[in-house]
Order: structure tokens, then sequence, then C-alpha cells
């Protein structure tokens, strides 16, 4: 287990962290959520041992070297070499294995192919982003921080980060935490949230937790929802293929059944959560 525990940093420019404590459990994905200069990234640098904190406390338990992997901002990738040889360099770099199996291993279990051969240079940022994974990956770790890994990618590179993330969390048993400043993705495939702002930990829970405590508006789309006289009862606010309606969590099951007699046919119930939502509630 990683234990970070009252971690607090100062820059010149101010507090960056406050007071912070947080956990990583074996296989689990954990999203850390906020805005620009909330703190993920100096909560980042602190667990990958980048930067020390000013005080708290970091434990560590694992019979690894190195158990910690991550990617801070952006991969530092050589763009005219090809993925092969960037994985050899940084596992030499490194002192991690760098024999050819072992190279392949790691591009396999990103889903990179071992026979493309052309620079770096050429990837789209979905597939540098899994080869910055495979060098966090080297020194086979146990935690995994991955700082804003969907920041530009498209929602097809998104969905395809998403599945890896779930496989290496339930296949390589890696425990992995996230950010990002997008509620979206985060509710997606982690099963722990925290909510960072100003440098403090103002929310945290389970993904399924924040969502019944914190959700109360919906998107219901449906071919015929504007027949629904059901839905009524919620004032919703329609469009073309679908309603938006305010209500609790735990009503929805039984709307959804009611929509169906009513023969409603519903093809996605979306909760609307915002960050914002978040960050001003109270813990829940
Ligand atoms: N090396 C540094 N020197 C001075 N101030 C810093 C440094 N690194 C971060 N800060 C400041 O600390 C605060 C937190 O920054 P940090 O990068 O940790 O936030 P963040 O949540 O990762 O933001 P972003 O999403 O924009 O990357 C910000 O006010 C930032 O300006």
């Amino acid at each position: 287990m990683l234990t970070a525990t009252h971690l607090s940093k100062s820059y010149k420019s101010g507090r960056a962290l406050d007071d912070v404590s947080i956990q990583m459990l074996p296989g689990q994905i954990c999203g850390l959520l906020g805005r620009n200069g909330a703190g993920k990234t100096t909560l980042f640098r602190i667990l990958c041992g980048l930067i020390k904190p000013d005080s708290g406390q970091l434990s560590i338990t694992s019979q690894r070297s190195k158990p910690v992997g991550g990617i801070i901002e952006r991969p530092g990738l050589y763009p005219y070499l090809n993925a092969y040889d960037n994985l050899k360099l940084f596992a030499q770099i490194q002192g991690a294995p760098n024999h050819k199996e072992s190279i392949n291993q790691n591009l396999l279990k990103v889903g990179l192919p071992t026979d493309r051969k052309d620079p770096v240079r050429n990837f789209s940022l979905g597939m540098k982003q899994r080869l910055g994974i495979a060098i966090a990956l080297l020194n086979n770790p146990e935690y995994l921080v991955l700082d804003e890994p969907f920041s530009g990618l498209d929602p097809i590179g998104v969905t395809a980060l998403i599945n890896l993330v779930a496989d290496l969390a339930t296949k390589e048993n890696i425990s992995i935490l996230l950010s990002s400043h997008l509620m979206g993705e985060l509710t997606k495939c982690c099963n722990y949230l925290y909510v960072m702002d100003k440098g403090r930990l103002v929310n945290q829970g389970t993904t399924a937790q924040l969502i019944n405590h914190h959700i109360h508006s919906f998107n219901i789309t449906a071919q015929n929802i504007a027949s629904s006289v059901v839905l009524q009862k919620y004032r919703p606010v329609m469009g073309v293929n679908g309603a938006s309606i305010v209500c609790n969590a735990d009503a929805i099951p039984a709307l959804l059944g009611q929509l169906l007699t009513e023969g409603i046919q519903v093809t996605s119930c979306t909760p609307e959560l915002s960050l914002e939502q978040l960050v001003n509630a109270p813990q829940s």
C-alpha cells in the first residue's frame, strides 16, 4: 500500500499543497480531480520522489526497488528514435532489463506493435502516451501515477487509454493514480476519487458514493422521449432526442422502469456532474 499523510509543500509563489493525505491500494484506480493550479502535479512529483514535501510522510509497502513509476505532464521521448529504441534507451538509463524480449513485452503490455520501425515523431498523441506508460512500467512498479494522461486525446483515444489503464490494474495488479480536470474521464475508470482545490483535498469517496451524493441532474435519451407523461413531473428540459431532468440518483431505476412501461426505449441515461459541484460541495 502507498500512504501519503499530511503532505504540504510551498513555493515562493505560495502553498501548492496543504495537508494532503491519500492512499493507493493494490489493483485500485484512483482519480485526482482538480482545476489548473490545484496542486496535482506537485503531489505527483512528491509521489515519484522528484521533490520532497516540506512536511508530511510518504510510506510505501513494496518488495521492489523502484515501486513507483509515472508520467509527469508529457512523456519525454526521443522523437527521432523508434518505439523500441526509445524503450531500450530508457531501460539502459534506468538500469532496467533491456534485452529484446523484455522490451517487446513492455510494448505489447501497452498495446504498441513490436515491428513498427519509424520514429516516434510520427506517432499519434495516444501512441506517445502508451509509449510513455511503457517507459513508466520498465521497472515493474506496483504504483503508477499518470498526470493528465487524457489531455489532448480525442474520444477514441480516451476510451482506448481507459481500457489500457483498466487492463494494467486488473491483469498486472498495479495501483494507478490519474489526474484530470475533467470529471467524465475519471468517473469512467476510477474506483475512488480525490478532489483537490487550491492545494487542499476538498472531497473524496468511491466514485459510486460521489455520484450518489452529488448528482442531481441526468440526461436521458430516447427517440420518443417527448411523448412521456411520467417524465413531466420532473419538469424536463427537452432536447432533440433527449431530456435533462433534476432528481436524486436513487429515483432513476424506478423512473427507467416507468419509461419502459410507457413504451419509451431509453438508449442512455447519463449523470451530469461538474467539477465545481464536487469542489463546492461539503465532504460526503
Ligand atoms: N516549481 C514551482 N515553482 C513555483 N511555483 C510552483 C512550482 N510548481 C508549481 N507551482 C505552483 O504551485 C501551484 C500548484 O501547481 P501544480 O502544477 O501542482 O497544480 P496542478 O493542479 O498540477 O495544475 P495544472 O493542472 O495546471 O498542471 C500553482 O500555483 C503553481 O503555480
